[in-house]
């Protein structure tokens, strides 16, 4: 039988999140567990109302079923939603329409869908789907976009440890959606920092979520505002939760790969308050 989960996380403010020790800090801002057989894992963030999951089918297919939370009949019946496979080959059923799904291949399933269902190609090679959802107030077509529709961005250079690939997936320039935002950012090997020159985008909170991290390797994630960072260890497969007032940047013990959601207020993608790492050298030392 297939089972479901849901975490619900409420928003925290800047000048409390200081005060947290390492365990409260993971507790608030880390997602684990993203991927167990046949288990549809939600954490439901009040950080505009975000939802983070992830399913990993196996030995049957697994139904987003709406958690009682949401108090809604169907999970989409106020929300869209963005699926990326990070696993083997699989299938997103929407009401009855196949859309398959390979590796680093998206889906975004419009408000209004009923049915959705994922299905694994093979029990052996199962698919990892991990989802992002928000709240919708407009049904846009659902679409699957695979990477050859990605709008791509270079950034960085070996030179800075930060040379990268930036796959805008499911974001305005590709399709229409009410205020989700996902991509995926592949780091070059010899690569090892995301988003730095870091920035702020209190418009839109963002989720972090870390995959391809090779066995025995981490990421370390930083976050919180320019004067007050604290950072999240992360292994493979596990995401960190970024409030509107944090940065988010991260550096790993290898090169890695790793998918961004945002939520809020605008779809405009460059709207960011960028911070130099001239400025972090200032941390906690102004009043
Ligand atoms: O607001 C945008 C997001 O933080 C990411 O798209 C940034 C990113 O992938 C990167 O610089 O590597
Ligand atoms: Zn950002």
């Amino acid at each position: 039988m297939s089972s479901m989960s849901c975490d619900e996380r409420f928003a925290v403010h800047q000048d409390d999140y200081k005060s947290y020790d390492m365990a409260k800090l993971r507790r608030h801002f880390l997602v684990k567990d993203l991927f167990q057989p046949d288990h549809l894992a939600l954490t439901y963030t009040h950080y505009d109302r975000f939802l983070v999951g992830g399913v990993m089918p196996v030995e049957e297919s697994v139904a987003l079923t709406s958690p009682e939370l949401l108090k809604a009949k169907y999970f989409l019946d106020r929300r869209e939603l963005g699926v990326i496979n990070v696993g083997g080959a699989g299938v997103v059923e929407v009401d009855g329409k196949r859309y398959p799904l390979a590796y680093k291949e998206a889906l975004y399933v419009g408000s209004g869908a009923q049915s959705v269902l994922f299905i694994s190609d093979s029990a052996q090679a199962p698919a990892k789907f991990y989802l992002n959802s928000t709240p919708a107030h407009h049904a846009y077509p659902t679409r699957k976009v695979s990477r050859a529709d990605a709008d791509v961005v270079q950034m960085g250079a070996l030179a800075s440890s930060n040379e990268r690939a930036i796959n805008k997936l499911l974001v305005n320039s590709v399709l229409p959606t009410c205020q989700l935002q996902m991509g995926m950012t592949e780091l070059k090997p010899g690569s090892v920092w995301n988003t730095m020159p870091c920035h702020t985008h209190s418009r839109r909170m963002e989720v972090y979520f870390y995959f391809e991290v090779p066995e025995e390797q981490a990421v370390c994630h930083f976050m919180g505002p320019a004067q007050e960072t604290r950072h999240l260890w992360l292994a493979n497969e596990q995401a960190a939760v970024s409030p509107p007032w944090s940065i988010h940047s991260g550096a790993g013990t290898s090169n890695y790969i790793f998918i961004w959601g945002m939520a809020g207020e605008n779809l405009d993608y460059s709207d960011m308050d960028h911070l130099t790492p001239g400025m972090l050298a200032q941390n906690g030392e102004q009043a």
